[in-house]
């Protein structure tokens, strides 16, 4: 978190001290979940009303500059082998051809070094080419590390935690936030290790783009596309029975 705050930071978006700032958002994630920083030793509540942190979530994803991102889309386009151009083609044309009506979900499997986030790259930086928002996130952090601008999913669709079976609620994304604008305006989202997640948290956030685009459609009528390895490791679900853990499976999902 201190990383993305420094970052933010040399980009003038922070006026704030890193320590300061990063106490705010540890505040502000607690009291989404019904906690405060009073509550665990060795710390008090923090006065956020200070702050000048305003992170410009739409302005951070439109840095990328286009030409450095038609460089590296040419370049990896021009060495994806059949399999990833016909994904790639597929899923480019989908986003160009998008009106939020006609929901577009993909998903790539493929075995571990088959060349599934080099892919994904490709389509990140081509989409990003454009002028165009596309979000990259990923079940877990080393996978989210991989993708250009890769977050953890739980950390870019603020997904409450835990999630339950019975549990229709929502990400914790207001409507009138930053993280609601940049959502809103994505042309894409690429989501990595999609497998390794209970659908509960897929159908959360579909229904959080549901929401927020007011479009009742597939994850709100946004082009997804989710890739994983179902050869690799399931969701873990706690004492759960095997049964239960096939049942977690984001493929028994309604989406
Ligand atoms: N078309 C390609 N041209 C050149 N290099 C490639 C191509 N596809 C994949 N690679 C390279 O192959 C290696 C493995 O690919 P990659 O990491 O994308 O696989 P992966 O399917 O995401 O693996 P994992 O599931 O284990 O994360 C990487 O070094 C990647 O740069």
């Amino acid at each position: 978190m201190s990383e993305d705050i420094v970052h933010d930071m040399n980009n003038n978006l922070i006026h704030n001290s890193e320590q300061f700032v990063v106490l705010c958002l540890i505040q502000q994630l607690l009291k989404s979940h019904g906690k405060n920083l009073a509550d665990f030793p060795g710390f008090s509540n923090i006065d956020e009303s200070n702050i000048t942190f305003t992170p410009n979530l739409l302005h951070e994803q439109c840095q990328y500059k286009i030409e450095e991102q038609t460089v590296v889309a040419d370049k990896n386009e021009s060495l994806l082998n059949s399999d990833q151009h016909h994904v790639y083609q597929k899923v480019v044309d989908a986003t160009e051809q998008h009106t939020n009506t006609n929901a577009t979900a993909y998903f790539v499997d493929g075995p571990g070094g088959s060349g599934k986030t080099f892919l994904y790259n490709t389509i990140l930086a081509r989409i990003r080419s454009k002028g165009k928002i596309a979000l990259a996130v990923a079940s877990l952090g080393i996978a989210a590390e991989l993708l250009n601008g890769g977050r953890t999913a739980h950390s870019r669709f603020k997904i409450p935690i835990p999630i339950s079976e019975t549990c229709t609620c929502t990400c914790n994304i207001s409507r009138n936030s930053a993280l609601a604008d940049l959502t809103k305006n994505t042309a894409i989202i690429v989501w990595d290790e999609a497998p390794m997640i209970h659908k509960h948290i897929l159908e959360c956030v579909h229904r959080t783009l549901c929401d927020l685009t007011q479009i009742d459609k597939p994850f709100g009528g946004k082009v997804v596309l989710l890739g994983g390895d179902f050869r690799q490791v399931l969701p873990v679900i706690r004492h759960g029975t095997q049964a239960e853990i096939i049942n977690s499976y984001i493929m028994q999902s309604f989406l």
